[in-house]
């Protein structure tokens, strides 16, 4: 990793920059009155234009080839938000952390502070379904920065984490899944499972996101669970996740989404 350590925070045209930095993204909250909102995960300045230009609802910084939650290096997580500031995209901005064991909390919170002070709204850091992560979640609670925990569908829900989560001040709770070769997260938990997800977090008051090989062909089904948010990286590439995004195929998921 060569990328600098503390870019420090973004001093840019941010439209929002006198709001807290979770607003944003709390304001998807409720699913925009039956709009199931789209996010899409992007690897660099190029692909979060593409996004930002179709109007997708949050722009997610990861980079896919380095795992389900594999992270963009820092000094293009700060470029990709100055630069979408500055041309007036005000869509709320998320980035990852990479993949972390649960114990590994040390060196998930410093990350979680180097990428907030990139400027990013919201940290997404997995939690995975192992002993210490009821610690990993406290912790992540008392991070100066505003976290998304999320859990994966293929290691099956916890019924306590998932409480602990919708329990402590997060902003929102997202559900993907780790193995991104098992079928897409509606295959990995059957429909009344994913729906539990969702009521249940929702229900805290908080965002409720769901993402996971999710597919064009899944949209009439993702609009009845009415998730806030649907996440897509391999429904928008060509020839798999970690290939490059195609605009085609961002173009047509958007239309499905938005139907
Ligand atoms: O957060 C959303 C994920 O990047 C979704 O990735 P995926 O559709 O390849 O599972």
């Amino acid at each position: 990793m060569t990328a600098r350590l503390e870019p420090g925070p973004v001093q840019s045209a941010n439209p929002r920059a006198a709001e807290p930095a979770a607003t944003a993204f709390e304001r998807l909250r409720g699913g925009g009155a039956g709009r199931l909102r789209m996010l899409a995960s992007v690897r660099d300045l190029h692909e979060a234009r593409l996004v930002a230009e179709a109007g997708v609802d949050v722009i997610d910084l990861k980079e896919p080839a380095a795992g389900a939650l594999g992270a963009v290096p820092l000094h293009v997580v700060h470029e990709v938000v100055v630069a979408l500031r500055a041309a007036g995209h005000a869509q709320p901005v998320t980035a990852t952390v990479g993949d972390w064991p649960v114990h590994a909390r040390d060196a998930v919170l410093e990350r979680v502070r180097a990428t907030a002070a990139c400027g990013v709204d919201v940290v997404k850091v997995g939690v995975e379904r192992a002993d210490g992560a009821a610690a990993l979640l406290a912790a992540l609670a008392g991070a100066p920065a505003p976290v998304v925990p999320v859990f994966f569908a293929d290691q099956g829900l916890d019924e306590a984490l998932l409480a602990l989560a919708c329990w402590l001040p997060f902003p929102g709770v997202m559900l993907d899944t780790a193995g991104k070769a098992d079928g897409s997260l509606l295959e990995c938990l059957d429909a009344p499972s994913v729906r539990h997800f969702i009521t249940r977090v929702q229900g805290a008051g908080k965002l409720a996101g769901i993402a996971g090989s999710l597919r064009a062909s899944q949209a009439a089904l993702l609009r009845e669970l009415a998730p806030d948010l649907a996440g897509f990286r391999g429904a928008l590439c060509e020839g798999g996740r970690a290939a490059g995004l195609s605009p085609q195929r961002l173009q047509a998921l958007a239309t499905e989404i938005n139907n």
